[in-house]
């Protein structure tokens, strides 16, 4: 698992590392090793183009506060090692002992001005590395001025390889909101922990690779802000059937989705649940829809009955409704009520009373969401939820007291206890039609299985009420993974992804 802090948490965290009563220059150990762990990661970076160190060249952004210090005494190891070095001097003043250093290595440095911006630009785009060292954890807002307009000339050149220091720079370390220009990294070498700025769109968006360097203040930190699930968390968390399973032990997923304009929405969340392990499928809805459901996927049992006839372990509702067919939408919301695990999806959303549960996921897409905002008051257009996503997300699970998995190229899912996680092994291929029904299916097969397993999650450090969440992430990631085994780099369709979703879940 990735757990990953605020730039505040982490900053709390060094404070006791700073402590003159430590020893003299405590803090500059921290820096060292957080300059040493850069360096050496800008070495490996280059390595694996296969370039050769000795000659080549690096221009560093420096600021004037410690994210610069960082950059400085990276580069001044750089240098050491045989590398051509330029420090620009972004704020006129640098960090004091980081400037010796690298001046004493042999490196040039040369000071930002209004004057300068476009030459500097065209110098830095020019070396084979760029390390942006201007802003860390101590900025207040985005670059402005003279160092604004040498990243966005230096943007426009695309520069071969550009290495973060800490954060892109303009990128919050809390909340992973991107003030402009930002300069989009390769790779980001943070320290001490992940920023959760970094695991967050559109933060994620700058940041490229992301690389932890561990500082020596880990012990120090404390409950994670974000995390991410990775495969060996799924592994764990995974259901696998005992030895006297029948399919009822397995679990059953109860689907109400589809209508006679999508009724293919209907098949795909089977089909998505199917591939996640269920031990049963009961589909509620349109004979029509049903027919087709029963032709696609066989296993699936098909009735017109109610909800509370109907026994599941959890629900999936909403892939594929009309906003017309009032007997779909009061199942929906009799699901939604059930006190059941419930996975409420796209014609879902609009229909569901305003406060729901935790059990209850709700999967929107940035548009989806601002609608959602939209009805309980919250005024945030589409592109303000894209441009804060964390915060968008929390808003949502904390007014509907329900668990929201934002989609996106990183998703997001919050739970109302201020959980959160982040998973982002999709590929953009997975943006297809029916893809999300799909999604839908596997968190809905996921929860019949192991929603009520409440110990299978605190065995892994999950609480219990985060473990609506933590399924919601691991279906994301599943879905992901999914997307890109059935890509191989080309486009996918929605079944292509079910399929290998089966594949996925045997591997993990
Ligand atoms: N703590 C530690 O021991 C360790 C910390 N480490 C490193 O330190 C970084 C945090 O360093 P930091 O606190 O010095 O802040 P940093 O991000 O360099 O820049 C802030 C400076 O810029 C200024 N400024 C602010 N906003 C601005 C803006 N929008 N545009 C322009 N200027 C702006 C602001 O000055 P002010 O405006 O307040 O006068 C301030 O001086 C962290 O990310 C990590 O890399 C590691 O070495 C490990 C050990
Ligand atoms: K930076």
């Amino acid at each position: 698992m990735i757990s990953a802090y605020t730039g505040t948490q982490v900053r709390e965290a060094e404070k006791p590392f700073l402590d003159d009563a430590l020893g003299p220059g405590a803090g500059a150990v921290l820096m060292q090793r957080a300059a040493y762990g850069l360096a050496n990661a800008v070495i490996s970076a280059l390595r694996g183009r296969g370039q050769r160190l000795y000659g080549s060249s690096v221009a560093v952004l420096a600021g004037k506060g410690n994210n610069g210090g960082d950059g400085l005494f990276a580069a001044a190891l750089l240098a050491g090692r045989g590398m051509r070095t330029t420090a620009v001097l972004t704020a006129g003043d640098a960090h004091d002992a980081g400037l010796a250093a690298f001046r004493k290595a042999g490196g040039y440095a040369v000071t930002l001005t209004g004057d300068n911006a476009a030459e500097l630009a065209a110098m830095a785009g020019g070396a084979d590395v760029v390390i942006d060292a201007i802003l860390g954890t101590g900025a207040q807002g985005g670059l402005r001025g003279p160092a604004a307009a040498l990243i966005e000339a230096l943007s426009r050149s695309r520069p071969d390889l550009v290495v973060a220091c800490d954060i892109p720079s303009g990128v919050d370390a809390d909340s992973g909101e991107a003030h402009a220009p930002v300069l989009a990294a390769d790779l980001t070498v943070t320290f001490g922990a992940a920023k959760a700025g970094l695991l967050a769109d559109p933060g994620a968006d700058s940041a490229g690779r992301v690389r932890v360097i561990p500082i020596g203040i880990e012990l120090a930190l404390p409950w994670p802000a974000l995390r991410r699930l990775e495969a060996r968390d799924l592994s764990a968390l995974l259901p696998r059937p005992e030895r006297r399973a029948h399919k009822y032990s397995r679990g059953v997923l109860g689907v109400v989705a589809g209508s006679s304009a999508y009724p293919g929405a209907a098949v795909l969340a089977c089909k998505g649940a199917l591939a996640a392990g269920v031990g049963m499928v009961r589909y509620l809805g349109p004979p029509d829809v049903a027919d087709l459901v029963r032709q696609s996927c066989p296993e699936v049992v098909c009735s017109a009955g109610a909800v509370a006839d109907t026994h599941v372990q959890a629900w999936l509702v909403g892939s594929g409704l009309d906003d017309s067919d009032e007997q779909q939408l009061q199942r929906a919301r009799d699901a939604a009520d059930s006190g059941l695990p419930t996975i409420a999806d796209a014609g879902a959303l609009p229909a569901l009373p305003e406060v729901l549960a935790p059990q209850v996921i709700l999967t929107p897409h940035a548009g989806e969401l601002s609608a959602l905002l939209e009805r309980l008051g919250v005024s945030l257009d589409r592109s303000a939820v894209e441009a804060s996503t964390l915060s968008a997300v929390r808003r949502a699970a904390g007014l509907t007291e329900a668990t929201v998995l934002l989609k996106g190229a990183t998703t997001l899912v919050a739970s109302p206890f201020q959980d959160f996680f982040s998973q982002a092994e999709a590929t953009p291929w997975l943006a297809t039609a029916g893809s999300g029904d799909v999604l839908a299916g596997i968190i809905g097969g996921l929860l019949a299985q192991v929603g009520a397993d409440v110990g299978r999650f605190g065995d892994q450090g999950i609480d219990p009420d985060a473990r609506w969440a933590a399924i919601a992430a691991m279906a994301a990631s599943i879905h992901g993974r999914a997307g890109v085994r059935a890509s191989g780099g080309g486009p996918v369709t929605a079944s292509g992804i079910a399929d290998a979703a089966r594949e996925v879940m045997r591997e993990l």
